[in-house]
């Protein structure tokens, strides 16, 4: 049988006289060579067919969204002189010729030479080294201003999503992973950390899709950073403003707990007044102003245009961001509170950051809009004089910010108030309007401080205060609300600055 089988094998067969094991031999091994080529096939195409169904769920996040918005940025012009040391640039918005459009920025002389300004632009284009890749949309050439700002997408693809907060109206934004947050920010890397915060670290990253973002990973501390999460979401997941930094979507996988914000590109309005920012050169008081009714504005909206309203209880210079119209953004919603409809107020743990609290709120946690409306004034007076709400480097009686400002305009010094740092000084009127405004906004009895559309008139308002001329006519013929709440005001405005009660109480004790 063996003897047999060998001899089968050895015969020779007609394709090209192979013998018969060489024939088996070499079909066996093609066989082989096929099965494996076919396997290897397979797996390749399903590895490219999974990259491709990435790609398409990170780029469906601009595409599905019919509420893309489109924020695109023409200068028209772009001016500058040179004033004594630095250099004073005008962008001017091509939709308006406004004065009031216009931003002026006192740079330093620095700012020309370093040619950074911690400033990026509006996209950015992903890198797999670098999660932030070329985010920066400075003229490296010119090194004055990242004035080129190309159009940036704000974006948002509602979604059904489960297992978010029970009371969040949602519907908004885009469930990002873990995977895509760490693409995003490669990894998290030292080099992308914007800052941190009292719940977390912020970084700066950059979608597939080439949108710039802010990633904020909270801390994982005992349940608050549920809790912060949770409120951000809530208060901030559904609403829509210019002046409000925009929630993007977030992240919630196994412990972790992340929040992606659209990306606000020129630093926040306490680096700008004290610190990082100044090298780039100071705010005028135009830009202060224009970054002052924005907040006012988006304040506004929160106390009085949604429903529940929110209360953002942490109003302060470094939660102001602002981008490069000088646009403010107001952020870090954290500890917001939600008062539903007809609540007045709550009582709460007392929360924010000392200087910036409301009387009432710090003494009885009592809390209501007017607790955002005082910590608004408390940073109006900070732009306007460049000092710190409470600063113990300074003499005993400046060194609370509100006490120093009641002094000084009970004692008719204003003018002495103006941060020295810009350069042209606003009119008198112009100043006074902001103090006034400022001033109303601190008063430590919150029923008499306005409200914020008030405020953001009041600010606004080429009238107010009424000019001592116009007055007796105001007061003979006026009718309109408009004209009946500037009266009000200036009843108020007895003297030249001191625009309540407070003050002139302030005036008297100071005689
Ligand atoms: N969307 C964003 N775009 C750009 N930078 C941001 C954004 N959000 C926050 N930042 C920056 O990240 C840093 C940390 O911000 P975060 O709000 O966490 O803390 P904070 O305001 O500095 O401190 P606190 O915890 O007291 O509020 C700040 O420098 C802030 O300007």
């Amino acid at each position: 049988m063996g003897a047999n089988l060998s001899s089968g094998l050895s015969q020779s067969t007609p394709i090209f006289g192979f013998k018969v094991w060489v024939v088996i031999g070499i079909i066996v091994g093609l066989s082989i060579i096929t099965i494996l080529s076919v396997l290897s096939f397979c797996l390749t195409s399903r590895k490219r067919s999974g990259r491709a169904e990435r790609q398409v769920s990170f780029n469906q996040i601009p595409t599905v969204s019919k509420e893309i918005k489109e924020v695109r940025v023409e200068k028209v012009s772009t001016s500058s002189f040179a004033p004594r040391d630095g250099i004073l640039l005008t962008i001017q918005d091509k939709s308006s010729d406004k004065e009031s459009d216009k931003v002026l920025v006192h740079l330093g002389v620095e700012k020309l030479y370093k040619g950074d300004n911690g400033s990026q632009s509006g996209s950015c284009h992903h890198t797999d080294r670098d999660g932030c890749g070329s985010l920066s949309g400075e003229d490296s050439n010119s090194g004055i201003v990242k004035a080129h700002k190309p159009s940036f997408n704000l974006i948002t693809a509602p979604s059904p999503i489960t297992g978010l907060p029970e009371f969040s109206q949602l519907g908004w934004g885009h469930w990002f992973t873990l995977k895509d947050l760490e693409l995003a920010t490669n990894r998290f890397s030292k080099d992308n950390v914007i800052g941190e915060g009292g719940y977390g670290v912020v970084y700066r990253g950059c979608l597939m899709n080439g949108t710039p973002v802010a990633v904020k990973k909270i801390l994982n501390n005992l349940g608050q950073a549920e809790k912060e999460f949770r409120v951000e979401v809530d208060a901030i997941g559904h609403v829509r403003h210019k002046n409000l930094v925009r929630l993007l979507g977030y992240c919630m996988e196994g412990t972790h707990r992340m929040l992606v914000y659209e990306y606000v590109n020129n630093g926040n309005l306490e680096q700008w007044l004290h610190g990082a920012n100044h090298i780039q050169g100071y705010l005028t008081w135009e830009a202060r102003m224009k970054i002052l009714v924005g907040t006012a504005k988006a304040l506004a909206y929160l106390h009085e245009a949604i429903e529940p309203k929110v209360v953002h209880r942490d109003i302060k210079s470094s939660n102001i961001l602002i981008d490069d119209e000088f646009n403010a953004k107001v952020s870090d919603f954290g500890l917001a509170k939600l008062l539903g409809e007809g609540k007045s107020h709550v009582t709460t743990r007392v929360m924010g950051t000392f200087g910036y609290v409301a009387p009432e709120y710090a003494n009885t946690g009592l809390l209501n809009e007017k607790s955002d409306v005082y910590s608004f004034g408390v940073v109006l007076l900070e732009a306007i004089t460049g000092r710190d709400p409470v600063d113990y480097g300074r003499p005993a009686n400046e060194v609370n910010l509100v006490d120093w400002l009641k002094m000084m305009v009970g004692s008719r010094r204003s003018e002495e108030v103006v941060d020295p740092n810009i350069d042209m000084k606003p009119s008198t009127r112009a100043l006074k309007r902001a103090l006034l405004t400022a001033l109303r906004c601190v008063d430590p009895d919150y029923t008499k401080r306005p409200k914020m559309t008030q405020a953001v008139r009041m600010l606004e308002s080429e009238e107010y205060p009424i000019p001592r001329e116009n007055r007796w006519q105001r007061r003979t013929h006026g009718g309109s609300m408009e004209i009946e709440s500037q009266r009000e005001n200036s009843d108020t405005d007895q003297s030249d600055y001191t625009g309540s009660r407070l003050d002139r109480r302030t005036h008297h004790e100071s005689e």
